[in-house]
C-alpha cells in the first residue's frame, strides 16, 4: 500500500534553531498516529509543515504522490506556487488548540464557508453537508448560534465539523484539548474517538492527553530533540522501549499528571 503522506529527510530551522533534524515518516491511509515528546521537541512543527503553515528548510513532503512544496514545470522542479499548495492541501484538515472560528458567522456558516469557497458547492448543498457534520459532533441544536455563545468544548467540536465537511484524507489535531477547562475535555475526546473508530481517514494527534492517544493510536512516535527516536505500537513504545530519554519523559509526565 502506498503511503498517503511521506516525509523524506525533512529538516526545519527557525533562524539558528535547528528544530527538525531529518524526519522520515510514512503515514498510511486510515492509520491513526499519536506524536508524543517533550515540550519544544518539534511535535507541532511536524504537523504545521504538512498543513503548509511552515515550509521545510530541507527535504520533501509528499501527499498522495504530489510533492507539497515543489512542483514540476517543463521537467524542472521549482518552488510550489499558491495554486499548487491549495490543490495538494485539499486532502488535509486541521484542528488547532485555539478554535480559529469566524466570530461574526453562525456555526452553520462557519462550516458552510469552506465548502462554498474552496469546493465551490452551491449554498443549499453546502448547508446540507454542514448540518450533517454538526449533527455528527452533537451540535444539531446549535446551527444558528454564534461562537461567542458556545462553550470551549462546543467551539472545538464546530472546528472539527468545519474541517470534516471537506472530507479530508488526513486530519491533524494539534493539542486540541489544551485550551479547554478540564470538564470539557471528555466531550472533545469523545468525538475524536468516534472518528478514529468509524472513519477511514488517517489521523495524526499531538496531545498531552497521553492515555487517550495511546488508546486510539495504531502507532506512537516519540519525538525527541527533532528526531523520531521511537516508533511502534503503544505497547512497544510505552512498555517495551528501553530508551532512557523516553523513560525520563514518561516519568516526568506521570508525575505532573498525578
Ligand atoms: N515560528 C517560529 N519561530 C521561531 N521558533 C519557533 C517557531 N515555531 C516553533 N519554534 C521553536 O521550535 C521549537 C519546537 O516547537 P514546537 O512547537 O514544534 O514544539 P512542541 O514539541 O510542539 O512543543 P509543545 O509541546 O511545548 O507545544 C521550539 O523551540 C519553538 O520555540
Amino acid at each position: 500500500m502506498e503511503p498517503i503522506v511521506k516525509y523524506d529527510d525533512v529538516h526545519k530551522s527557525f533562524g539558528d534553531t535547528h528544530v527538525l533534524k531529518g524526519i522520515n515518516l510514512d503515514i498510511y491511509p486510515s492509520e491513526k498516529i499519536a506524536i508524543i515528546g517533550p515540550s519544544g521537541s518539534g511535535k507541532t512543527t511536524i504537523i504545521r509543515l504538512l498543513m503548509t503553515l511552515e515550509e521545510p528548510t530541507d527535504g520533501d513532503i509528499i501527499v498522495a504522490g504530489e510533492n507539497l512544496w515543489k512542483m514540476e514545470v517543463g521537467g524542472k522542479k521549482k518552488r510550489a506556487n499558491e495554486k499548487h499548495l491549495r490543490s495538494v492541501r485539499k486532502d488535509i484538515g486541521m484542528v488547532f488548540q485555539h478554535f480559529n472560528l469566524f466570530p461574526h458567522k453562525t456555526i452553520l456558516d462557519n462550516c458552510v464557508m469552506p465548502l462554498v469557497k474552496v469546493k465551490k458547492y452551491k449554498k443549499k448543498e453546502a448547508e446540507e453537508e454542514a448540518r450533517k457534520m454538526l449533527d455528527r459532533v452533537g451540535l444539531g441544536d446549535k446551527y444558528d448560534a454564534y461562537p461567542a455563545n458556545l462553550s470551549g468544548g462546543q467551539k472545538q467540536r464546530v472546528a472539527m465539523a468545519r474541517a470534516l465537511v471537506m472530507k479530508p484524507k488526513i486530519m491533524l489535531f494539534d493539542e486540541v484539548t489544551s485550551a479547554l477547562d478540564p470538564e470539557l475535555v471528555g466531550e472533545v475526546l469523545g468525538v475524536i474517538r468516534d472518528l478514529a473508530e468509524h472513519d477511514e481517514m488517517a489521523m495524526v494527534l499531538v496531545t498531552h492527553e497521553m492515555d487517550f492517544a495511546l488508546e486510539i493510536a495504531d502507532r506512537v512516535l516519540f519525538l525527541d530533540d527533532g528526531v523520531i527516536a521511537e516508533s511502534g505500537t503503544a505497547e512497544e513504545v510505552i512498555n517495551q522501549s528501553e530508551n532512557p530519554r523516553l523513560q525520563d519523559f514518561l516519568k516526568r509526565f506521570r508525575k505532573s499528571s498525578s
